[in-house]
This record gives C-alpha cells, structure tokens and sequence, in this order.
C-alpha cells in the first residue's frame, strides 16, 4: 500500500509540473494556434494529473495486492507451521497428551512430527474421556502394533465365548489363545483405529486406555526392557546406534530409561513441584544413577505414608507379567515399555491407606483399591515379532527380572 501512494504522488507531481509549464506558456501567448496546442496540451496534463494515475494504479494495485496476498497467504501458511508444531494443530476435543514423557513427540520445526494426544472429554458420539491416542509413526511398526491389539483383542472375545465350554482350552491353539488372552490384562484396553487431522494432515491413532486416566498428580516412567533394542528386521545402522545408546544401563540391567515424571514435594517451602527427566538424563545413568532414579521417582522416604503399599503394589504388577512372560512361547517383544504410573496424591495422602484409620475415616477423598492409583503395563508393541524356534522371550525377562530387584531391593530397605 505505501508503495501504491508513493506512485501516485509522483505521477500526479509530474503532471502537475507539466500543467503549470503550459498553464505559464498559456496566459504569456496571444497566439491562437499557439494557444489551441496548449490547450490540447492543457487538457492532456489534466488527463495525465487525474485519469492516468487511475488505470496504472488499478493495475499496479491489482499486482500489489496480489504479492500481498501472496505474502499473506505464504507468511499465514508459515504462521500455522510454526504455531502447529509449537502447539499443534489438533481436532476440537483433544490435546497434546500432557503426561506423555518418552517415544515420538511434536516438534517444533516439524509439522509432520505427531505425538500422543488425549481426549478431553465430552459427550460427542465415539469420545470418551480416559483414551490416548497414538499415532502409528513408520508404516512397519504401525502395522505390528495395530495386529497386535487387534489379535489380542480377537483372543479376547474367542476366549469370552468359550467360557464354559470344558474341553475347549485342551488344545494347544486355544491355550495359545488363552495366553493372548490373559496379556490383555496387562496391556492398556484397546478401542479400535481413529483418523484425526493434526497440523494440516491425516493420521491414523491406536486408541487406548490412559493410564493415568484419574490420577489428580500423575507420576509416569517409561522403562525400555531388555539389553537388545533392535528387531530381527533391524539393519546393521539401526543395531549399531542402538546397541550405543544407555549402554551402562542395558548392558548391566536389561533395562534404559528413555524418561520419566515425578511430582515431590519440595522443601523447607513444602510446595509440590513437578520434575521431568527425557532420554539425555537416562542416557547418562549407570546402574547405580539408575537405582537413584527409581528411588526418585517412587518418592522413597519416610515422610510418605504410602510408598510401602506403592512399592508393594508395583511389584505385584510386574510379577504377574513376568509369570505371563515365562508361561509365553509365542512373542518376543524388542524395544517395548513398561509404563509404571501412579498418583503422588493418594502417596502423600493418610486417607488412602489400607491398614485402617487410627480415628474417624475422613469422608473425602475416597478409599481406591491400589490398582486404581498405581498401574504398570507394558505398551509399545512396534517391535513385537512371532518366537523364533518357540523360544522363551529370555531378552525381556532378564530386563525385567532386573527391575523386580531393584523394586524389592527397596522394600528391604
Ligand atoms: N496407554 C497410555 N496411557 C498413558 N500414557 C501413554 C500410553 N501409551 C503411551 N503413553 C505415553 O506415551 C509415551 C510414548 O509411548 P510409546 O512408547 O508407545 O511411543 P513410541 O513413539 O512408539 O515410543 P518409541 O519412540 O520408544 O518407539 C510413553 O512414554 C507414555 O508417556
Ligand atoms: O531412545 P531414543 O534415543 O529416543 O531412540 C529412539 C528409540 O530407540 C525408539 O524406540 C526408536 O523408534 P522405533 O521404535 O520406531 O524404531 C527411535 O527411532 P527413530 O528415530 O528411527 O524413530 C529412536 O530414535
């Protein structure tokens, strides 16, 4: 638009210094044709001060307003990719999954990046609050993890028609099934494939089971199991850059901790405070900052009531998944999770212990089972092959043998 005035003025300065020449010539001439070729000349200076600037202004107007709205258009489209992958363009209804502290994450130079979402509830018709949504990432491991759930979800419903049915579990494909089946229960809950539209694009998102889902303060670690990363499809550049990441931790332990939250209560000033720790601080851990990190994260210390009944009831969680892993001859799981959460409110809070009340139970908040404020679940199934040889998964059981210990060796403390 500057530009567009700057034009005219000088358009119209130039005329108006050829109007007044003539105008001058005009007055001083008593000459008759003299006098009608300046007023020919007068009135093409008055086309040249008024009506010219109009068609060259339209055009040159059109052109501007044109690159304007190019550049508009060019600077609005880089806006949304910027402002996309700092707060991601998502479907009305979800959010960034807040609680999400390890795997593929939203990035800020890269719109196509996308990480978990949640649903933030409503009454729409196929939402429900408590889902997460994971997007599928590379086509190969999308694929695994899709026929993952849905074999397990297929082992489930086969198994809850064949219930009473004696003879059915003889054979040795329904005990197959049986197993299946009997993952399901350590595995987030399952509900199906949706398409949503993040940053301008379609992705296809595994929904499932949050499992934070009513946790008031949510304290999540993701532990990576086993010492080998890499999957018999892996190429010899995957294997390596795997095989040189959290070394200390896998070589020794079985076991990496790509990241991890906690909330603690920090003092003198007793206000809570969150803490966030992603894959450089798991990368840098030895086995003892390991140890060190897991006390952390379980806030162990005296001043919480309940970090007994925590410790307790994640090591319940995890031996029944190491039972089902040694009764398992069918999978073997490279680079898949365990996603230990609970709520640092129901730690730090007397009325949710299990031992009885030395006075009158307060009313609020109310009692939950342990399993409903701490749950351990494996997840990350992108890696997940068919048992070479039907051999037992010895890779993630040494790693979460491992993490038996640790958990037990501080109970012992
Ligand atoms: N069901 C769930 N409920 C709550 N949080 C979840 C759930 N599944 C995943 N998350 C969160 O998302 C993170 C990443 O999940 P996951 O490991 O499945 O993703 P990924 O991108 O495949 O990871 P990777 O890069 O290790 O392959 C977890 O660390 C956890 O914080
Ligand atoms: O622990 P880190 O350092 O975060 O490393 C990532 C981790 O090993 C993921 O499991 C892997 O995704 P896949 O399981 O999908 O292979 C990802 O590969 P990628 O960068 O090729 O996606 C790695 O970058």
């Amino acid at each position: 638009m500057t530009n567009g005035h700057q034009l005219i003025n000088y358009i119209r300065a130039v005329a108006a210094i050829a109007f007044r020449c003539r105008a001058v010539r005009c007055y001083s001439s008593n000459n008759s044709h003299f006098y009608q070729a300046v007023a020919l000349q007068h009135w093409l200076c008055v086309f040249a001060l008024f009506l010219l600037p109009l068609p060259v202004c339209c055009l040159y107007f059109e052109c501007e307003s044109k690159t304007d709205s190019m550049a508009k258009k060019e600077q609005e489209e880089s806006m949304v990719a910027v402002v996309a992958a700092v707060t991601p363009a998502v479907p009305l209804g979800y959010r960034q999954l807040g609680t999400q502290v390890a795997g593929h994450t939203f990035e800020a130079s890269n719109a196509a990046a996308v990480g978990l979402l949640q649903d933030v509830g409503g009454s729409e018709e196929g939402r429900s609050e408590g889902r997460v949504f994971k997007p599928l990432g590379k086509p190969e491991c999308g694929l695994r993890e899709i026929q993952f759930y849905e074999s397990l979800a297929a082992a489930k419903s086969t198994i809850a028609a064949a219930v009473g049915d004696v003879g059915k579990a003889e054979n040795a494909a329904d005990n197959d099934l049986a197993l299946l089946a009997a993952l399901a229960e350590h595995v987030p809950r399952y509900y199906g494939q949706r398409k949503l539209v993040v940053n301008q694009r379609e992705h296809t998102f595994l929904q499932l089971e949050d499992l934070t889902h009513g946790m008031a303060k949510p304290c999540v670690m993701d532990v990576k199991i086993g010492k080998r990363t890499w999957d018999p499809l892996s190429s010899p550049h995957k294997r390596a850059i795997e095989q040189q990441k959290y070394v200390m931790c896998k070589q020794n332990l079985g076991l990496c901790l790509p990241g991890f939250q906690v909330y603690q209560q920090e003092q003198p000033s007793g206000k809570t405070i969150l803490i966030r720790h992603g894959r450089d601080y798991g990368k840098s851990l030895n086995v003892e900052g390991f140890h060190q990190a897991l006390a952390l994260f379980f806030n162990v210390q005296p001043s919480y009531a309940n970090v007994r009944q925590l410790l307790r009831e994640v090591l319940r969680q995890l031996r029944g998944i190491h039972s089902w892993f040694k009764r398992q001859r069918l999978l073997h799981f490279y680079a898949s999770s365990l996603l230990i959460c609970y709520d640092f409110d129901r730690l730090s809070n007397p009325s949710s212990q299990q031992n009885g009340y030395h006075h009158e139970p307060p009313a609020t908040p109310a009692i939950k089972p342990p399993d409903q404020w701490i749950r351990v679940r494996c997840i990350d199934f992108a890696h997940i092959f068919p048992a070479a040889d039907a051999q037992p998964d010895e890779n993630y059981m040494f790693g979460l043998q491992s993490l038996i210990d640790i958990v037990e060796s501080m109970l012992q403390r």
